[in-house]
């Protein structure tokens, strides 16, 4: 369970005249489940490599449960993405020449926190998304498979935030929605703090708070009251 707090957060990159993102304050509380949208290169992308920690941030503050990641070193950064971020990207990272199994629990191998209980945690996420062959070499695989092996790898470990661009973008109409239950599932489940930039009105609409960007600023903010089951 992990809330955000951002304050006078500023990205540049050299040659261009005003900042990318700019993002006075911005709060979401632990356990919320935030759709992050925007046209084309408003800043979604970059918004999410900053909460994730994949960015250095020179200007503001990114605060996750009390940690300031932007004062963190790569390093100290790198290890707490891997305590506490699944990560679902848009070019996935997987690791060519190893399966959809061995790139689901690479991280976690990576870590030395792969245990049995993981191991078969990781098959039954495999089968989740929808994978008939959890030993086939992830270069084989259609961008949609792959995007379901992201996707396994990202929950593997129950993250108290999960962070994840376009996740549905590759997917069909069903594994999209497979793909959407258990997002929800695992971070209903562990109670995780759920970031997902999105064009998939579908997607957008089984979470509860809508961030919008333009420009790289917050030009809209809506939060969807829950509806009693
Ligand atoms: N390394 C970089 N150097 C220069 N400009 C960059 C860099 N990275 C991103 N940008 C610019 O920042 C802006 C925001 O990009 P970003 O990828 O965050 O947008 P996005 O909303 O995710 O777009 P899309 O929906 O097309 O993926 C764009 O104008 C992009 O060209």
């Amino acid at each position: 369970m992990l809330p955000l707090k951002i304050q006078s957060l500023a990205v540049s990159f050299p040659g261009l005249a005003t900042p990318v993102l700019s993002i006075d304050a911005l709060e979401i509380a632990a356990g919320s489940r935030v759709a992050l949208t925007g046209g084309s290169g408003s800043g979604k992308s970059t918004l999410l490599n900053i909460i994730a920690g994949l960015e250095r941030v020179r200007t503001g503050e990114v605060i996750w449960g009390g940690q300031d990641i932007a004062r963190l070193s790569e390093g100290r950064r790198d290890r707490w993405r891997a305590e506490n971020v699944g990560l679902v990207m848009q070019d996935f990272h997987l690791f060519a020449g190893l399966s959809a199994l061995d790139n689901v629990l690479l991280p976690a191998r990576l870590s030395r926190v792969s245990t049995p209980d993981l191991v078969k945690r990781a098959q039954e996420l495999i089968e989740t998304v929808g994978l008939k062959r959890p030993g086939q070499s992830v270069e084989t695989m259609s961008r949609g498979e792959m995007q379901r092996v992201a996707i396994a790898r990202a929950l593997l470990r129950k993250p108290g935030i999960i962070i994840a661009d376009e996740p549905t973008a590759s997917l069909d109409l069903e594994n999209g929605e497979a793909v959407g239950d258990l997002l929800l599932s695992v971070a209903a489940g562990a109670g995780s703090t759920l970031v997902i930039a999105t064009h998939d009105q579908r997607m957008i609409e089984r979470l509860n708070r809508r961030i919008v960007l333009r420009g790289g600023c917050i030009v809209g903010d809506e939060t969807v009251r829950e509806i009693a089951a």
